[in-house]
């Protein structure tokens, strides 16, 4: 597994723990990806279509032996399996994944953007992002980037919702 991705998930529907715990144990069980790190929950305010109920968000970092389009193909379907609906832009979902870096990589298609391009903008994405790399490092941007988070305005509206605990991937959820 020769690359590596980091992948931002959310949920603001049901049972959003669930949803979580799913897709990460969903990914880890494709023969060709591997989690090898998963961030704290932190329990968000909605941004952008603000009428709508709070959001669990995390980051994971994977390794994989997919290309990024494949991966896309894995993650949309994982989308799917938990009947998630495309109703209002940036509305209310059971599960979104977005794949935040692909290695070192820039793409642009319309099916697939790498780095993610709204990511930098987010707090909810950079908050676990940098809790799992503070020197993460991401293409195209020069600005140092606990400088950047810090000015972001939904910065206030992400708390810890469970900490991480350990090392051990799923010790996060065996508590
Ligand atoms: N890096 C990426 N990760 C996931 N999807 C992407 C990426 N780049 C482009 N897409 C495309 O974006 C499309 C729409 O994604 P989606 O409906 O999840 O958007 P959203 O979550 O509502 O908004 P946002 O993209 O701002 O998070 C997907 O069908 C996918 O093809
Ligand atoms: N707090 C929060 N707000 C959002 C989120 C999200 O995951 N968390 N996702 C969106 C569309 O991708 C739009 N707004």
């Amino acid at each position: 597994m020769e690359n590596y991705a980091y992948i931002a998930i959310g949920s603001n529907i049901g049972d959003r723990f669930y949803y979580l715990r799913e897709a990460v144990k969903m990914l880890d069980s494709h023969e060709h990806i591997s989690v090898a790190a998963t961030s704290s929950i932190y329990e968000t305010e909605p941004v952008g279509y603000v009428h709508q109920g709070k959001f669990l968000n995390m980051v994971i970092k994977i390794y994989t032996s997919l290309s990024p389009f494949a991966l896309l193909d894995v993650t949309q379907k994982i989308e799917q399996n938990f009947g998630r609906k495309r109703e209002i832009r940036w509305g209310p979902r059971t599960l979104d994944l977005d794949i935040l870096l692909y290695n070192h990589e820039n793409i642009e298609t319309e099916q697939l953007t790498i780095p993610h391009p709204r990511m930098t903008e987010r707090a909810f994405v950079m908050i676990p992002l940098l809790e799992l790399n503070r020197d993460i490092h991401i293409p195209n941007v020069t600005q140092h980037l606990l400088c950047l988070v810090d000015r972001l305005p939904d910065k206030e509206g992400v708390r810890v919702w469970k900490q991480k605990n350990g090392e051990d991937v799923f010790a996060l959820f065996e508590s």
